[in-house]
C-alpha cells in the first residue's frame, strides 16, 4: 500500500472526533483599538488614538488585554497584525497617567506602594497577554515606538519596521526603570548585551538598522504601505499552516525562552506526545507528499 494510501486510512479513523463547542465572546469593539480581518484567519489590531500618538492609558491596557485574550481562543483567528494609526506606533506611557499615579492622594508610602504594584502588575498583564495568546503576533513600526511602545513589541513574535521607524527605550528620561517588560525580554530576544544597556541606560534614540542589526526587528520596508503588506504576506503563509503545528511552536519557543534546554526538551516530548497524535500531521504529511495545498480544521 502506498504511503498515501496508509496516510488516507489513518485520517478516516480519525475523523470521528468530535469539535468541542467553544463560547468564546467575539466583540471586538474597543475605544483605543480597531480591529479588522484583512484575510482570512489574519487579524489586525491597530492601536487607535492617533491625536495622541497611541499613548497607552488605562483604557489602552485594558481593552488590549481584552483583545488578545479573545483572539487566543478565536477560532478564526490564526496570526495577528499590530500596528499604530497616524503618525507612528505608540508614544509609550500616557504621561497624564504617570503625573496621576505620582500624585496619588494617599499618605502612607506603604499603602501608596501597594497601589503602583497594583498598576505596574495590571499593566504587565496587559503586555504579557500577547505573549501567552496562542496565535503569533507580528508587530508593524513606522514612526516613533517610545518607552511602552518597547515594551510591548518585545513581547511579540515577530517584529518588521518601516524606514522612517525610530525607537527608544525612553524610561530613565521619564525617570524610572521600565517595568512591564523590556528589561525582561528586551536583552532575551536580542543578540547584544552591551548595545541593549548602552539603550536602556541613555534612552537615546536608535534607528532601524541600529535595530536590525540587534535583532530586535528582522525586516525593514520602504513605507508604512510596504509594512503592513509584507506582514500580511507573512501571517497568510503562518495562517495557511496547521494551527496545531503553528500554535504548538509558539507556546514550546516561549517556554525554551523562559528554561533550562533539558526541561524545555521535557516539555515538547510530553507536548507532542498529544499533538502528534492531531489529524494535522497526516494532513500535512498527505499534502507534502502530494504537492497539495492542505486545509486544516478550526482549533
Ligand atoms: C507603570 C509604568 C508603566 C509603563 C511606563 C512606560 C514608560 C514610557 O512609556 S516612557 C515614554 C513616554 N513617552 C514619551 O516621552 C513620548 C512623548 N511624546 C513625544 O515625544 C512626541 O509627542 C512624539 C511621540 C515624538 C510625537 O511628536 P509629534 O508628532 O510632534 O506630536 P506632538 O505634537 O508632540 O503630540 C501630539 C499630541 O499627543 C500628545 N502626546 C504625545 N505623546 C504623549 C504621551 N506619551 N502621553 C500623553 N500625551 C502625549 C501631545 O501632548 C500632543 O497633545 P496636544 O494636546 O495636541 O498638545
Amino acid at each position: 500500500m502506498s504511503l498515501t494510501k496508509n496516510l488516507r486510512l489513518v485520517m478516516n479513523k480519525s475523523n470521528g472526533l468530535r469539535q468541542l463547542s467553544t463560547s468564546i465572546d467575539t466583540n471586538y469593539n474597543f475605544k483605543t483599538l480597531k480591529v479588522t480581518a484583512p484575510s482570512e484567519y489574519v487579524f489586525h489590531v491597530e492601536f487607535n488614538r492617533p491625536e495622541r500618538r497611541n499613548a497607552m492609558n488605562p483604557t489602552f491596557f485594558a481593552e488590549l488585554r481584552k483583545c488578545f485574550e479573545q483572539l487566543k481562543y478565536d477560532q478564526d483567528c490564526r496570526a495577528v497584525l499590530v500596528s499604530g494609526k497616524g503618525k507612528g506606533f505608540t508614544a509609550g506611557l500616557d504621561l497624564t497617567e504617570l503625573s496621576q499615579m505620582a500624585s496619588m492622594d494617599i499618605e502612607d508610602v506603604g499603602r501608596k506602594g501597594f497601589q503602583f504594584q497594583r498598576v505596574i502588575e495590571d499593566y504587565q498583564t496587559s503586555l504579557t497577554s500577547i505573549e501567552k495568546c496562542h496565535k503569533p503576533v507580528i508587530a508593524l513600526i513606522h514612526g516613533h515606538c517610545i518607552g511602552g511602545g518597547i515594551d510591548l513589541i518585545t513581547a511579540c513574535d515577530i517584529r518588521y519596521c518601516s524606514k522612517n521607524a525610530w525607537f527608544s527605550v525612553r524610561e530613565v528620561d521619564v525617570g524610572l526603570a521600565a517595568d512591564i517588560g523590556t528589561l525582561q525580554r528586551f536583552p532575551k530576544i536580542t543578540g547584544n548585551d552591551s548595545l541593549v544597556r548602552e539603550l536602556v541606560y541613555t534612552a537615546r534614540n536608535f534607528t532601524p538598522d541600529e535595530a536590525l542589526k540587534l535583532g530586535l526587528i528582522s525586516h525593514i520596508s520602504e513605507d508604512e504601505s510596504a509594512l503592513i503588506n509584507k506582514g500580511l504576506e507573512t501571517a497568510k503563509i503562518i495562517a495557511s499552516k496547521s494551527p496545531i503545528a503553528v500554535q504548538g511552536s509558539k507556546i514550546n519557543l516561549v517556554f525554551a525562552r523562559d528554561n533550562k534546554v533539558e526541561d524545555s526538551l521535557k516539555f515538547v516530548s510530553a507536548w507532542n506526545g498529544g499533538m502528534l497524535q492531531s489529524e494535522d500531521l497526516i494532513k500535512s504529511a498527505m499534502a507534502s507528499m502530494s504537492k497539495e495545498e492542505a486545509t486544516f480544521s478550526k482549533l
